[in-house]
């Protein structure tokens, strides 16, 4: 297979080669790229393997990994607001499609690199999250191109039918979520990745959760719910939960620590634990970086029932990394008194004062935006768009860095 052509478009900014394939269609079953031009037409009908590479439109990764029912979708929504414009599924395109579209931002589901439908891990007797039931390759493959500017034909894994429906087109956005159960997993991929983030719901909570959300809004019984998490269980230990180690920032749900013995599930105690020396991503601190704070904040400033808030914060090691912990256990009762916790916290990346209780108002109504997880999830949002930020402006800076050199 020889390169036929060397291509450069000014759209995406990327010096791409092209090899023609010896088939004249190269579709993602097939686990190479369909190419595009910049108006999207597919090259001459047919497709070629292509080799780009990064320009200035180049696409910020960023990799969410989580169980299923463990709140992604939720945090992609407070994530897509922080960039503002509404997410939307692709338009025209696959009623069931995983895939939610804003003006900054693409969000594409993991699952559609499923490469056994539900009818295939039956007969082969293996959970979704098991790797074989996974094409990994070409996951790497199209979040590769992405990364370089190049659109894709990405499958769909349809979670009404169980089937795998034909592929849809994505192009490459300025910043590109890849969110599911392993986008940590394959060295390749997270490679790739700028900037990880791991939601580690204790299993007392995802239980809670999965109860409200599949007995109420699906109508499952309490018994099937159960099973399904033990059945998940040793394939979550073992290639799901390791993901967390290789995570820039951690957000853990545990059961509360105020209310002793408590089992209802309610109140939570949070804790964003943040990689230290990550580039373009300074972690967030309570009044004094470094220092190990134990703050309770209610009384006059921050009304609060019982069992009342306690954040702390410290330097800590995970998994043998240094990193910085912010927790907060409890729930706050007026979201508008907020911003009196909001100006205690230091590099949290907002644009005005303000931003962060601005951001939880708005999306009151989602689930977490009393407690902790709704706070973290916010901070994290405002993080991500300063590091975008961050990394495209030291990459427009660049060449006039060079022309002074
Ligand atoms: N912060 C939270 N506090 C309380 N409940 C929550 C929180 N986040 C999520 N939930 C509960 O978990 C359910 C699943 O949340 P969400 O749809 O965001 O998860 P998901 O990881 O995208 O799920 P799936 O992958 O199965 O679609 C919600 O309906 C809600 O009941
Ligand atoms: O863990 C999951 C991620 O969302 C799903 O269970 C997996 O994608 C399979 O989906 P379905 O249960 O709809 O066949």
């Amino acid at each position: 297979m020889a390169v036929s052509t060397l291509y450069t478009t000014q759209a995406l900014n990327s010096t791409c080669s092209i090899s023609t394939p010896a088939k004249s269609h190269v579709g993602f079953h097939q686990k190479q790229l369909v190419f595009y031009r910049r108006t999207s037409k597919r090259v001459g009908g047919g497709g070629g393997v292509i080799t780009c590479s990064a320009g200035d439109s180049q696409t910020v990764v960023i990799g969410l990994a989580a169980d299923s029912g463990c709140g992604k979708s939720t945090f992609m929504r407070r994530l897509t607001s922080v960039f503002g414009g509404a997410a939307e599924p692709p338009k025209g395109g696959n009623p069931d499609s995983n895939t939610l579209i804003s003006d900054m931002t693409t969000v594409i589901c993991l699952d559609d690199y499923h490469s056994l439908d539900r009818t295939g891990r039956k007969e082969k007797g293996v959970t979704a999250l098991d790797p074989r039931a996974n094409d990994f390759d070409l996951m790497y493959e199209q979040v590769k191109a992405l990364k370089s500017g190049v659109p894709v034909d990405k499958p769909i894994y349809n979670h009404v039918t169980g089937l795998l429906d034909p592929p849809e087109l994505i192009k490459p956005p300025k910043i590109l979520v890849i969110e599911g159960l392993h986008p940590m997993f394959d060295d390749r991929v997270r490679d790739l990745l700028d900037f990880s983030i791991y939601l580690d719901i204790s299993n007392e909570v995802k239980f809670a959760w999965k109860i409200q959300r599949d007995m109420a809004e699906r109508g499952h019984s309490l018994e099937s719910i159960k099973a399904s998490i033990e059945a998940r269980k040793p394939d979550f230990d073992a290639y799901i939960d390791p993901q967390k180690q290789y995570a820039d920032a951690v957000i853990e749900v545990l059961p509360t620590q105020l209310i002793p013995d408590d089992n209802e599930g309610k109140v939570l105690r949070v804790r964003l634990i943040m990689k230290e020396g990550v580039e373009n991503f300074s972690p967030v601190y309570l009044f004094d970086e470094g220092s190990t704070i134990s703050w309770i904040p209610c009384g006059r400033k921050l009304t609060c029932s019982y069992p009342g808030i306690k954040f702390h914060y410290g330097p800590d090691t995970y998994f043998g990394n240094e990193v910085s912990i912010l927790e907060m256990d409890g729930q706050f009762d007026r979201l508008d008194e907020l911003i009196y916790v909001e100006s205690h916290l230091s590099n949290i990346s907002t644009k005005f004062y303000g931003e962060v209780t601005q951001q939880m108002l708005k999306h009151a109504d989602f689930p977490g935006s009393n407690n902790g997880t709704g706070l973290f999830q916010t901070i994290v949002g405002l993080k991500i768009r300063d590091l975008y930020e961050q990394l495209t402006s030291s990459k427009a800076a660049a060449p006039l860095e060079a022309t002074k050199a």
